[in-house]
């Protein structure tokens, strides 16, 4: 993991490295400033000079002051890499987000998605800036200082080197542990982040059904599981320190014994003492470092591995076709199912079973059914949200995974019944569609689609700021808006998802004007509870326990007897209740 962790920090190595240096120059300020103070001791037990002192204050001056800059320009660098590697991750993790598309958004929580995208990268920032430079800064000054400190006392060398494994092992034999509860940690913080995102969206139903106090107590008890996983965390990683800064400890305390030791023995010089006394502190300052990096990492290593988990995630929607979808304007592209079979998730349950449906070039096909019946599934099979288990999908006679999904998806317009708005002004949400448009095409859009009085009535008309954060528009007034964002891109193959069902009776039939003239020239598919919207189509599939039961004209259906017209019985007795 550790190699696969380091690759995201291509784009930032030079950084990395710049702060290893200097993180060496500011070690070497610590064993300079650490010698000089040793001569100063050594000085003041031979009782020389005062004048002797000068340049080593002045030398120890110079050190801090250098040691500063260094720090300074360090932290530069530092913030430099850390935030070159985070935006790396994050577009690798958006990337991939995307790629996934709406099948993963089947299973995913977008609270433990968001807790690993913003949080868990911003975890992973000690490890990859501070902990990796602080492992080649440790390793040089050791290698500089042990053998220095071994020629001026084996014994003492040999007890600073076995102190100095004992830190860097020991946090390694909590890993184990630490990873555990970093696991946990995440869990219960996706879980929170869920929650409350939940909550959020809900809230009006929360309110209206009295369950905010229930709700309330679910966030209390994932909020009281993650305070679980911090105190455990705390205390696992505060005892692991206390164990390197025993052995730190120990180790200095051991040397500076034995070099008194030696020293009343004659086998070592007080100069050489001093220096032993100050040099073993400066062994031990990179490696206590480490260790707090260590520690702080180790949230970072847990999230790293959701993080991979994540991108390991296989894409079932494979981009794998070459082929250009590029319909001549005027061409009308003809759509065929062929024995399709899909289930969703674990495919327990199929949604679709052996249907078959042909919808040639051009013509206006009507899919009718009971909820759950299967239409919907079939329009997530047309733009390839999902792809079929068995059987096959083909636009022009072609199937659609030989096509790339962008071509196939320019050729398709949907309007669905929910309609997403984005944050953003009213103009850039119809622009989505096809971003090139002009201002004259958008507004013309909206005069069809019967949306232009209501956007010219908002406080800043097309500026006006909507989705999140903005001003809440009604169900109707946004299916009209998506409605105008289909009539600007306008092409060859339309499909629509009761894309009138949230319009009132008032606008209906002038939008559903509009529809017929933006379908006139189009191969389209229409999904729609309100049988009368559908009486024209050229012809109509009833869709009935996943298949299609029966296809005709409406006449056809009517004379048939069947379940069309169970259907329009059903509906014309639910009318004349209301
Ligand atoms: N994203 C999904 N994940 C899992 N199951 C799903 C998903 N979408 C739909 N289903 C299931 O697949 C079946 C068909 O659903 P579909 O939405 O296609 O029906 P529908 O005929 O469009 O219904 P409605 O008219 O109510 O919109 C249903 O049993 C539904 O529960």
């Amino acid at each position: 993991m550790i190699l696969r962790l380091l690759s995201v920090t291509k784009g930032a190595r030079g950084s990395l490295l710049a702060k290893a240096l200097i993180g060496m120059l500011i070690t070497g300020t610590y064993i300079v400033q650490a010698f000089l103070l040793a001569k100063g001791v050594s000085y003041a037990f031979a009782e020389l000079n005062w004048r002797l002192f000068i340049p080593i204050i002045l030398g120890i001056a110079l050190m801090v002051v250098l040691r500063a800059h260094l720090l300074w320009i360090r932290e530069i660098f530092g913030k430099y890499a850390a935030e070159r590697v985070k935006e790396t991750l994050r577009i690798n993790l958006f990337e991939h987000f995307f790629h996934l598309g709406p099948a993963y958004m089947e299973d995913g929580r977008t609270g433990k998605l968001q807790s690993i995208f913003i949080d868990g990268v911003e975890a992973l920032e000690v490890f990859l800036v501070d902990y990796i430079p602080q492992v080649l800064v440790t390793a040089i000054g050791l290698i500089c200082i042990l053998p220095y400190m071994a020629s001026l006392d084996p014994l003492v060398g040999v007890i600073v080197f076995v102190s100095i494994l004992i830190s860097v092992l020991c946090p390694m034999f909590w890993d184990k542990l630490m990873n555990k509860i970093g696991h946990g940690h995440w869990e219960s913080y996706g879980n929170l982040n869920s929650q409350f995102v939940d909550a959020m969206q809900g809230m009006t139903t929360l309110k209206a059904f009295n369950a905010s106090d229930e709700k309330g107590n679910e966030l209390e008890r994932d909020a009281n599981e993650l305070y679980n996983h911090t105190m455990k965390k705390l205390n696992v990683s505060l005892i692991s320190s206390a164990f390197v800064g025993f052995a730190t400890a120990i180790g200095t305390a051991l040397s500076v014994g034995i070099g008194a030791f030696h020293l009343s023995m004659g086998m070592l010089a007080m100069s050489s003492l001093t220096v032993i006394l100050f040099l073993s502190t400066e062994c031990f300052r990179p490696i206590n470092d480490l260790n707090a990096y260590w520690h702080k990492s180790f949230l970072g290593f847990s999230a790293a591995e959701k993080m991979f988990e994540f991108l390991d995630t296989t894409i079932t929607v494979l981009d794998k076709g070459n082929d250009r979808l590029v319909i001549p304007e005027g061409i009308r592209p003809s759509i065929d199912f062929n024995a399709v079979t899909f289930s969703y998730n674990d495919g327990t349950r199929p949604a679709l079973k052996n249907l078959n449906l042909s919808i040639p070039s051009g013509a206006k096909i009507a899919l009718v059914g009971q909820s759950g019946a299967g239409k919907s599934t079939v329009v997530n099979l047309l733009l390839r949200f999902f792809d079929p288990q068995t059987g096959s999908i083909k636009i022009s006679k072609k199937e659609i995974g030989k096509y790339s999904i962008q071509d196939l998806r320019r050729q398709i317009t949907a309007v669905f019944q929910d309609t997403y708005l984005f944050y953003g002004t009213v103009e850039d949400n119809i622009r989505v569609a096809k971003p090139e448009a002009s201002f004259d095409e958008i507004e013309a859009c909206c005069r069809n689609s019967k949306a232009h009085d209501f956007i010219s009535a908002l406080p800043q008309g097309y500026q006006t700021i909507v989705g999140e954060r903005g001003v809440r528009l009604s169900g109707g007034e946004r299916q009209r808006i998506s409605i105008a964002r289909a009539m600007l891109k306008d092409a060859p193959i339309l499909v629509l998802d009761e894309a009138t069902s949230n319009v009132d009776a008032s606008n209906e039939s002038a939008i559903q004007e509009s529809l017929d003239r933006l379908a006139r020239n189009k191969t389209t598919l229409v999904i729609a509870h309100r049988l009368s919207t559908i009486i024209d189509a050229t012809e109509i599939y009833v869709m009935e326990n996943e298949h299609i039961c029966e296809h005709g004209t409406a006449q056809e259906l009517i004379s048939r007897d069947g379940a069309f017209m169970e259907l329009m019985k059903a509906q014309n007795a639910g009318e004349k209740m209301g």
